[in-house]
């Protein structure tokens, strides 16, 4: 199909409209504009989107020091050089770098390289297939609009918060010094992550979570294992409080935490880190009979369910499927390649689990990394989801320290690693790592756990001597005896 473009300088004409050029915008349009698609990206702010500014980059960026410093320190032969404290400044210079000093010149090189139209300004829908860029710049689509504006940081209505200016996730990743005390709220990725950070960079921190525990949405296992590392640290961990109020006398000044206990903790700066909300309140959605500010509820194309016509997409954070770069742009690779199917006439999608045209791996086989010191890896269901899910289960569990690989990675490696086997089919549904260096080895879980490897072929898979991945086959050993 070629691709089509009208330049009206009232009314442009496209094949497809994505807005929002994040990671999973910039995706579905590059799909789309690949498949022969005529295709323009909206962009208010930076083209490259929250994770390339003030997200996942800056914040490995910050954390990349700690984990490094942290492994050398377990190392004979190199620990004494390295027990030093981290060089902030310079921390904070490579972080400035990392994320082009908030400059996006070389995300739009690339749009153009790829030969993508980029409108900047806020885009607003104004009715079926059509969107308007700051109230003036009117776009059309003849196939599909794609919503790919994102999420921010969610604020809880703590009485006075607002007024205090509290960091949110922008700041965490992006201040240009390191704060004396920092308090921190919240315990899931965001929370455990940039107390990791700011810790060893040399703030007094305290971190405030309201259940019992850290990144509850892992196998409890792994929390524990980051909890007892942060409290070595030297972070102030109080599990089981809520926030009743928050109050900052002066701009600039310290702020003052009151817990529903009646303590009230003193600090320079209070990070926000309990969730997020989708950036749809100001995109036109009730003009298109949607709720403004709701999370787009999907089908596994990423189509936007009860929209007449079927033209409307939703595609990363924005679906509240799985807030994560990776699986943004996985979505975006399979909304691209719907929209170009449909687009073509193509009677019958891929639509069946794992089809071209489903983004079956959202409910499946989701991975994730938490850049902490030990990290936290894993992929698909941890034990209770499964049990919850109805499936038979074994879990199977393994020290990562029993490993010649581990006792060559450092000395006293600590870790913990799981794998959930679904024992009707005998595959895994999931599986946990936790320690020094799993990041790298959570893809081989990954790979078993979306290719629903049987267990009888992952004991032919044999990991290479001396290396972490020989907790494989401890884990198989153990559950075949
Ligand atoms: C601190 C932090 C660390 C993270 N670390 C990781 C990590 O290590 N790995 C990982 O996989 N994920 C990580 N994430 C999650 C990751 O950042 C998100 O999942 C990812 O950015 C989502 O991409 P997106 O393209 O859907 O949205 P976004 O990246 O939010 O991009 C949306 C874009 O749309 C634009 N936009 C919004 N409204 C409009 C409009 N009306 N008109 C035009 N443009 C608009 C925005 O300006 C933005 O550029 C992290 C998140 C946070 C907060
Ligand atoms: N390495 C990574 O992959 C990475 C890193 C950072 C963020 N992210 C993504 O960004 C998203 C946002 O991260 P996040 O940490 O903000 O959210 P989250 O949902 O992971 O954790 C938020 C935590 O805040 C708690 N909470 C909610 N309301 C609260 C309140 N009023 N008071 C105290 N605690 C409260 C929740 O119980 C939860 O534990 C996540 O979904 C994550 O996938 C990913």
């Amino acid at each position: 199909m070629a691709a089509t473009r009208a330049t009206d300088a009232a009314d442009e004409a496209y094949d497809v409209i994505v807005l929002g050029a994040g990671p999973t915008g910039e995706n579905v349009a590059d799909r789309a504009h690949a498949a022969g698609l005529s295709t323009v990206i909206v962009e208010s702010e930076l083209v490259g989107g929250e994770c390339s500014y003030w997200a996942c980059v800056p914040s490995k960026a910050l954390l990349r020091p700690v984990t490094t410093r942290s492994e050398a320190r377990r190392v004979p032969g190199i620990k004494d050089a390295v027990d030093v404290p981290l060089d902030a400044p310079a921390i904070l210079a490579h972080r400035d770098a990392i994320v082009s000093h908030w400059k996006d010149d070389g995300q739009v090189r690339w749009l153009d390289s790829a030969g993508l139209d980029l409108v900047r300004g806020q885009g607003r829908l104004a009715g079926p297939r059509r969107v308007v860029v700051d109230g003036e710049r009117v776009l059309t689509a003849r196939h599909a609009v794609a919503v790919c504006t994102g999420s921010r940081a969610l604020l809880p209505p703590v009485p006075g918060l607002a007024e205090a200016r509290p960091w949110t996730s922008r700041d965490a990743t992006s201040s240009q010094s390191v704060p004396g005390r920092l308090v921190v709220v919240g315990g899931g990725v965001v929370g455990v992550e940039m107390a990791t950070a700011w810790r060893a960079m040399g703030a007094s921190v305290t971190l405030l979570v309201r259940g019992d525990g850290l990144l509850p949405r892992m196998e409890p296992f792994a929390g524990h294992l980051v909890a007892e590392s942060l409290a070595e640290a030297g972070v102030f961990l109080r599990t089981g409080v809520e926030v009743r109020e928050v109050r900052r006398e002066a701009p600039g000044g310290p702020v003052t935490v009151l817990l529903d206990s009646g303590d009230e903790i003193v600090a320079d700066e209070l990070l926000i880190a309990t969730g997020r909300a989708p950036r749809t309140e100001d995109i036109g959605l009730d003009t298109v009979g949607l709720p403004p500010g709701s999370w787009l509820d999907v089908d596994d194309s990423c189509r936007v369910k009860g929209v007449t016509g079927g033209w409307l997409y939703g595609v990363g954070d924005v679906n509240h499927r799985a807030l994560l770069t990776h699986q943004g742009k996985y979505q975006a690779r399979v909304a691209g390649a719907a929209i170009a199917a449909r687009a073509r006439g193509v009677p019958i999608l891929e639509s069946d689990p794992w089809g071209a045209h489903a983004a079956t791996a959202d409910r499946r086989a989701v991975p994730q990394v938490v850049f902490s010191d030990p990290e936290a890896a894993a992929v698909g269901l941890s034990a209770a989801e499964a049990e919850k899910a109805g499936y038979r289960i074994r879990v199977v569990d393994q020290d990562m320290a029993a490993t010649a690989g581990a006792s060559v990675y450092a000395e006293d490696y600590r870790g913990r690693a799981r794998m959930v086997v679904d024992l009707d089919r005998e595959v895994l549904l999931g599986v946990t790592f936790v320690g020094m260096g799993v990041g790298e080895l959570l893809h081989s879980a990954t790979i078993a756990v979306a290719g629903e490897v049987p267990i009888e072929r992952l004991w032919h898979a044999v990991p290479s001597f001396p290396t972490l991945s020989e907790v494989w086959l401890r884990l198989l050993e153990a559950y075949r005896g």
